[in-house]
C-alpha cells in the first residue's frame, strides 16, 4: 500500500492484477497502467489543481509498486504522468487523457514495426525457439507468417509459471508448427532451431538483457550451439536508471511458485528460491530488435541516451520528496 487520497478502484483493481499477475508481460503491464492512469484521471473528483496532481502521483505509485523488474511499468508512467500540465483541475484531465490515448497507440506501433523488423531476420522454413510468453517476440513471427513464410517453433514450457503454454496457443491461432519441450529439453533441441527469439522485461544501457528466469541459460547454450539469439524489445524496455549505473532489480516471487506446500512439507526442512527473472550478458544476443531498427547489444545505449537522455525523472514522487500522506501533503 502507498500512501496519498483515495484511489480509483480500476487502479487498485490494475494494481492487484499485475501483483498477481492476472496481467503480466512487459508490454501489457505497460498498457493496463496507463489505462490505469486514464480512469484515475477521468474519476478523480480534486477540486484544485494541488489535489488534482496529488491524486495521480499517488495512482502512479500504487502502479509502480506492483512489480519491479519490468521497465515498461515506470515508462508507461514516465510517459503519461510526465504529460500532466494546466493550471485547473479540467486542463491537468485533458492533458493526461491526451497522454494515455497517445501513449497506448505508440504501443500499438511500436509493436507493429518492431515485428516487421524482426520478421526480416526470419526465412522461410525457420524454426524459432521461445521461452515464457513475449507479444513482442510474436509479433515478429506473426509478421514473417503475414509475409507468406512457414515459420516452425519449439516453446519451451517455462516453469514455474508455463506461460510457455501461451505461447504455444498463440503460435497454433498463426498457423505455426508447434513443439512443447520442457525446459531442460532445450539444448537437446537447440539443433532443430535457426533463432532462439525472446521478449525482454528490460534491456540496460550495458546491452544485458532482463528476461524470464533461463533466458541466460537459453542464450549460452544457444551459442555454444551456433544458434542466433534474437530479442524483441520495443524502447519502452529500455531502463534509463542503467545509464546512471543502476541495476535492475530482480523479482523474487513467492516459493509456493515452486512447490506446493504439502509437497514441500513431505521434503522436510529446504530453502527454496524463487527468481523471475535473470540477466543475459549482452555478448550472448546477437540482435535486439525494436521499433526503431536492429541493434548489436553494446550500441542500444545511444538510442537509450536519444529518448531519455542522462537521466531519467519519477513523475509519480512528490516534489518535496515526501511520501504524499495527508500528514506530509
Ligand atoms: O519475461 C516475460 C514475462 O514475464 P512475466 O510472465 O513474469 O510477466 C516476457 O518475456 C517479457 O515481459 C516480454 O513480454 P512482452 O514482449 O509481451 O512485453
Amino acid at each position: 500500500m502507498t500512501d496519498g487520497p483515495p484511489l480509483a478502484e480500476a487502479v487498485e483493481a490494475t494494481a492487484d492484477d499485475i501483483a498477481t499477475m492476472e496481467i503480466r508481460g512487459a508490454a501489457t503491464i505497460a498498457r493496463a497502467a496507463a489505462e490505469a492512469v486514464a480512469e484515475q484521471a477521468a474519476e478523480t473528483d480534486a477540486d484544485t489543481p494541488a489535489a488534482f496532481e496529488r491524486t495521480m502521483r499517488h495512482a502512479g505509485r500504487r502502479l509502480y509498486g506492483t512489480r519491479p523488474t519490468a521497465v515498461s511499468l515506470p515508462n508507461a508512467l514516465r510517459y503519461t504522468l510526465g504529460r500532466m500540465a494546466g493550471d485547473d483541475v479540467e486542463t491537468l484531465r485533458s492533458s493526461l487523457l491526451a497522454a494515455t490515448t497517445a501513449f497506448t497507440d505508440r504501443l500499438d506501433r511500436a509493436q507493429r514495426d518492431l515485428g516487421r523488423v524482426g520478421a526480416n531476420r526470419i526465412r522461410d522454413g525457420d524454426t524459432v525457439m521461445t521461452h515464457c510468453h513475449s507479444t513482442d517476440a510474436l509479433a515478429c513471427v506473426e509478421a514473417a507468417v503475414g509475409q507468406g513464410k512457414e515459420v516452425s517453433a519449439i516453446v519451451k514450457e517455462t516453469r514455474p509459471r508455463n506461460q510457455g503454454h501461451i505461447t504455444a496457443t498463440e503460435l497454433r491461432e498463426m498457423g505455426v508448427d508447434v513443439t512443447l519441450v520442457v525446459d531442460s529439453a532445450a539444448r537437446r533441441y537447440l539443433d532443430d532451431a535457426d533463432h532462439v527469439l525472446v521478449g525482454a522485461d528490460s534491456i540496460a544501457a550495458d546491452g544485458g538483457v532482463v528476461n524470464k528466469i533461463g533466458t541466460s541459460g537459453l542464450a549460452v547454450n544457444a551459442r555454444e550451439r551456433g544458434v542466433p539469439i534474437m530479442v524483441a524489445a520495443q524502447t519502452i524496455k529500455l531502463h534509463p536508471d542503467t545509464l546512471t549505473g543502476h541495476t535492475v532489480e530482480i523479482e523474487m516471487r513467492d516459493e509456493s511458485e515452486v512447490i506446493a506446500d504439502d509437497a514441500r512439507a513431505d521434503i522436510g526442512d529446504i530453502a527454496v528460491e524463487n527468481p523471475a527473472f535473470d540477466v543475459t550478458p549482452p555478448r550472448y544476443v546477437d540482435a535486439i530488435v525494436t521499433e526503431s531498427g536492429q541493434f548489436p547489444p553494446e550500441s542500444i545505449v545511444t538510442l537509450m541516451r536519444e529518448l531519455f537522455g542522462e537521466s531519467a525523472d519519477r513523475p509519480w514522487e512528490e516534489p518535496d520528496g515526501t511520501t504524499g500522506s495527508a500528514s506530509s501533503a
